[in-house]
This record gives C-alpha cells, sequence and structure tokens, in this order.
C-alpha cells in the first residue's frame, strides 16, 4: 500500500523514515516537535523530501534519485489539519459540494448524501462556517476531505483544540469511518488514548525518528 523510505532536512531537523503501512489504519504519536506534521506534508506533497522515495499502492509518489515528484493535486492525499478550514461565504452544503464537484463522475469514490448520513450532517447543512462549533465544524471539514475521493486519508491531529466533551463526540465518527468506509488513513496526534480507542496499529515519532511503539498499550 503504502511504501516510504525517506529523510527531510531542515536547518536544525531531521526527518528519517522507514515503513511499509499494512493496515487501514495507522496511528503516529509523537511529542511537540517530534515531525509529525512535517512526515504528513512530505506525504501529501506540500514539502519535498531531501533524498528517498515515496510509493503508493505501486505508483511512484516520489524518488529524488529518478527526480520523480508527483505534484499534489495528483496524489489522491487528502489531508485534514487541526483547524477545520472551510470556505466561510458558503454553507455546509455548499463547502461538501464544491469538493465533489472537483472530481469526475467515474472517479467518485464517496456521494454526498453518503457522507451527509456517514457523519450526521443533516442538520448543519445551510448553516455557515462560522455558525458551527469547531466539532461541527471538523466533522464537516472531514466530510469534505472525503468527498474530494482521496484513496489515502491523513489527520493532523485533528482533535486538538476541542474540548474534552467535543472530542468524545467526534471519535466515534472516526471510528466509523474506519469501521464502514475502504479507505486507509494515518492519523498523528499527541495523545495515545485517541489511538488506542481507534485501535489503530501505532508507531511513534521521536526526534524525526519513526519507530515501533516500544510499550503495550491497553484498549
Ligand atoms: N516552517 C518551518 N520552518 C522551520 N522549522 C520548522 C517549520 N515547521 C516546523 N519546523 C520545525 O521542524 C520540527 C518538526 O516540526 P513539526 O511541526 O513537524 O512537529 P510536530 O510533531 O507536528 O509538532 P506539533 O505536535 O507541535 O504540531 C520542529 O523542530 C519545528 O520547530
Amino acid at each position: 500500500m503504502l511504501c516510504c523510505d525517506f529523510q527531510y532536512l531542515r536547518a536544525d531537523f531531521k526527518l528519517n523514515i522507514q515503513f511499509e503501512m499494512q493496515d487501514q489504519l495507522l496511528g503516529i504519536v509523537g511529542a511537540s516537535g517530534s515531525g509529525k506534521s512535517t512526515f504528513l506534508k512530505n506525504l501529501v506533497g506540500l514539502l519535498h523530501p531531501t533524498q528517498g522515495s515515496i510509493q503508493f499502492n505501486q505508483q511512484v509518489l516520489f524518488d529524488q534519485q529518478k527526480n520523480i515528484h508527483v505534484p499534489m493535486h495528483q496524489r489522491k492525499i487528502a489531508l485534514i489539519f487541526q483547524n477545520a478550514l472551510l470556505f466561510p461565504h458558503m454553507n455546509v452544503q455548499q463547502n461538501l459540494m464544491y469538493a465533489e464537484k472537483q472530481v469526475n463522475h467515474a472517479d467518485r469514490k464517496f456521494h454526498f448524501n453518503e457522507i451527509v448520513d456517514l457523519l450526521e450532517l443533516k442538520p448543519l447543512i445551510h448553516r455557515k462556517a462560522h455558525q458551527l462549533s469547531g466539532g461541527e465544524a471538523q466533522r464537516v471539514s472531514i466530510g469534505r476531505a472525503l468527498l474530494s475521493s482521496p484513496h489515502l486519508l491523513l489527520l493532523d491531529e485533528p482533535l486538538t483544540g476541542l474540548d474534552h466533551q467535543l472530542k468524545q463526540q467526534i471519535l466515534p465518527f472516526l471510528k466509523r469511518l474506519k469501521e464502514e468506509i475502504d479507505l486507509p488513513m494515518i492519523y498523528v496526534t499527541h495523545h495515545v488514548d485517541e489511538l488506542v480507542f481507534l485501535h489503530a496499529e501505532i508507531l511513534m515519532l521521536e526526534q524525526g525518528k519513526l519507530m515501533p511503539a516500544t510499550y503495550q498499550f491497553s484498549s
């Protein structure tokens, strides 16, 4: 599925990634500054590794030696950030439909009604972004990412900034994604309890190095 062997160098930071993703949901836990966002940005194509390669579903997305660099919009990888980034002048329905319209009919993996049902967005459909709570906005942002029909979904601390109660509301939706839709996901977070709840396979990122989790997590 996803096969990474690359380094990314920044003035005083080195990211060193070697792994093959086997499971449908990979969780990566790491402290602040360990390189979680930098890792995801290399996968999605916002940053380019300094050396090495990234392959996804037999397609080479990046290979420094062969000078291959598939641009972001051709990677079919969606990235959800910490804060939901919705178009403020559009309502929820328009935000979702905008994403769906960017994809040819034949390439659509998910459809509007299916995603509205999955994420229970119907009651919110006519609200503008500023009329949504943080948790509701993040649900819409997940819906919008799904309607872009990605083949891999990256979640960068999607619950950061939400209070405990909102986190408890969103986590079951994320679990539903894992259980009900056929889409590999990588979920990075500071909080291992979120990954345990989602029954993710867990790796650790420590000072830019990705490694197996060295301790047992109980669920
Ligand atoms: N645009 C940038 N320019 C220079 N250094 C950066 C930039 N973005 C991040 N860094 C540095 O790169 C390292 C990795 O940062 P990164 O944002 O990937 O960590 P993170 O694990 O996602 O952190 P957090 O959990 O706080 O979001 C850190 O040392 C950070 O200070």
